[in-house]
């Protein structure tokens, strides 16, 4: 299995840095969650890492291994699909397949037909005839069905309903579990896809804001509810995310561990604490794009 490292890379284009400076282990056999505000750089880290973008600065390694000559067979080890596939008007599902098939050394059609009939997109469907939706989840069986040691998805859902989200959230998974590879997912659907991250990477303008793991995350995020003076005593000092008020009640969603201190204070205002769900936390920390205040 390859994981990917980054050192110190930077990609610029002729007076834009669109990545600066990233360095960053995506550990084999996980899932990875990009995420960030629009013009991030989502989309770039996962062309670059794909090989389509080579780097201004810095290295790229795929396996331990760098990408480029010499180095990767990009074909074999990394795949990525992109939300926008743009359909070849020509061409019909089966022969976008048989083509992913000829490049991918690690394809495999029973993951391709059982998708399909799934998603129910017939083989003989010309591209030019689909919706978003369904181009979108072409795509998705290509990603899954080449089976790269890492495959990348970028935007992979867009324009699918729910019930199509689902059959591609449950496949993803069901294949992981019998082809293990590295997975990174670049999205804004934090909460139809998050449930299926191990790790989240938030980029903000070229850079990255945050990178831990969901399990630490989720031990993060605590909503203080209860009287407004108390709700302040407790959480001042503390990074915070969001803040609501209704009358003589107030919440406070503070980010980092709450201190042995804080806990017993919290209990003797009789505060209220409750974990917040990691959708939402992520949503939080994607909307502040400077980060926790
Ligand atoms: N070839 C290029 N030349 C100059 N700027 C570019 C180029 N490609 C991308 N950018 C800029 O780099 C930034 C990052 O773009 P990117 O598409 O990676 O963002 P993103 O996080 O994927 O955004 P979105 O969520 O909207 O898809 C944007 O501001 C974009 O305009």
């Amino acid at each position: 299995m390859s994981g990917v490292e980054l050192d110190g890379v930077t990609l610029r284009d002729q007076d834009a840095t669109i990545l600066d400076r990233i360095s960053l282990r995506l550990e084999s056999g996980r899932v990875h969650g990009v995420l960030g505000p629009s013009g991030a750089g989502k989309s770039s880290l996962l062309s670059l890492i794909a090989g389509f973008s080579p780097a201004t600065c810095g290295t790229v390694r795929v396996g331990g291994r760098p990408l480029g000559v010499g180095g990767v067979i990009i074909t074999e080890q990394v795949g990525l699909v992109r939300g926008h596939l743009v359909p070849d008007p020509a061409s019909r599902v089966e022969d976008t397949l048989a083509f992913t098939a000829s490049l991918r050394s690690h394809w495999c059609d029973q993951v391709a037909l059982r998708l399909l009939d799934r998603f129910r997109i017939p083989l003989g469907a010309p591209l030019s005839r689909l919706s978003q939706g369904e181009l979108s989840a072409v795509g998705t069986v290509l990603g899954l069905a080449a089976r790269t040691p890492v495959t990348l998805l970028d935007e992979c859902c867009t324009g699918m309903d729910a019930r199509m989200r689902d059959v591609f959230l449950d496949e993803l998974l069901a294949d992981l579990m019998v082809y293990p590879r590295t997975v990174v997912i670049a999205t804004q659907l934090i909460q139809e896809v998050g449930p299926l991250f191990d790790d989240v990477v938030v980029l903000d303008r070229g850079r990255v804001l945050l990178h831990e793991r969901v399990g630490d995350l989720q031990s993060h995020g605590t909503c203080v509810t209860g009287a407004v003076e108390q709700v302040d005593d407790l959480v001042r000092g503390l990074p915070q995310l969001d803040e609501r008020e209704l009358g003589p009640a107030k919440s406070v969603v503070v980010y980092g561990p709450l201190s042995e201190e804080r806990l017993a204070l919290a209990r003797e205002l009789g505060l209220d604490l409750s974990p917040i769900g990691l959708p939402e936390l992520m949503a939080h920390l994607v909307e502040d794009t400077h980060g926790p205040r």
